[in-house]
């Protein structure tokens, strides 16, 4: 195992940060970010209505509520957090056995990625403005939706491909079953997090023994 590549929401961060502080800043703020935003926003716009044709910022505020992970909603919820973490308004929720996990693996010569359904400029923002401080020095990458969707395999082995490493010396963690049978089948180690302590292999990042075979930071 060379590189670790782990899930953001219910892995790293909770899912009521998500759910609860990000989400409702961002949907609170679609309408007047747009109106104040319009030549950077103009390319997500269009992509929203070339999905659903209608009020683009209608459409984006039911995805905020449906929780989908379309590409062009996480794109501006990332625009929209930043104003959010450089005020003050929140910091990134990243639980403490995730930290020193993190630190851990970092320090024994494990590359770090994350493949998150947020956009990869939210993840930075999220890992940048951590109640921990800033974990990016930790990460060696970032991967969204632009490499697939979190349940497919495809999007699995063209990360393994981009960072250099053969599929099975990627470990990946993840809180989502339908996620880890998709790295599983593109040929990566992976575990499932249960933090509510039911199904899952484990329920928090101390019980990840993440042994670096031939690990080199690069
Ligand atoms: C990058 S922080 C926001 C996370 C987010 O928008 C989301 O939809 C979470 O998805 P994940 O793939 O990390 O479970
Ligand atoms: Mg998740």
């Amino acid at each position: 195992m060379t590189a670790i590549l782990t899930d953001i929401e219910g892995t790293t961060s909770s899912i009521a940060f998500v759910a609860e502080v990000l989400f409702p800043y961002a949907r609170a703020r679609v309408a007047d970010y747009v109106a104040a935003h319009r030549e950077e926003t103009a390319a997500i716009l269009a992509e929203v209505t070339a999905t659903e044709p209608g009020d683009p910022v209608a459409t984006l505020i039911r995805w905020i509520d449906e929780d989908r992970k379309a590409t062009p909603l996480k794109a501006l919820q990332g625009m929209i957090w930043a104003d959010g973490y450089a005020s003050g308004a929140f910091r990134g929720h990243v639980y403490p056995d995730a930290v020193a996990g993190l630190r851990r693996w970092h320090a024994a010569g494990v590359r770090l990625y994350v493949f998150s359904s947020g956009s990869v400029a939210a993840q930075k923002l999220l890992f940048g403005y951590s109640d921990a401080g800033d974990l990016t020095p930790l990460f060696s990458g970032y991967f969204d939706t632009n490499m697939g969707a979190k349940r497919e395999a495809g999007s699995y082995a063209k990360i393994a491909e981009a960072i250099g490493d053969t599929p099975a010396d990627v470990l990946f963690l993840s809180d989502t079953p339908e996620e880890v049978a998709a790295a599983r089948e593109a040929g990566m180690e992976a575990r499932l997090i249960d933090r509510v302590g039911g199904e899952g292999d484990v329920s928090s990042f101390n019980e990840v023994h993440a042994t670096p075979a031939k690990a080199g930071a690069r």
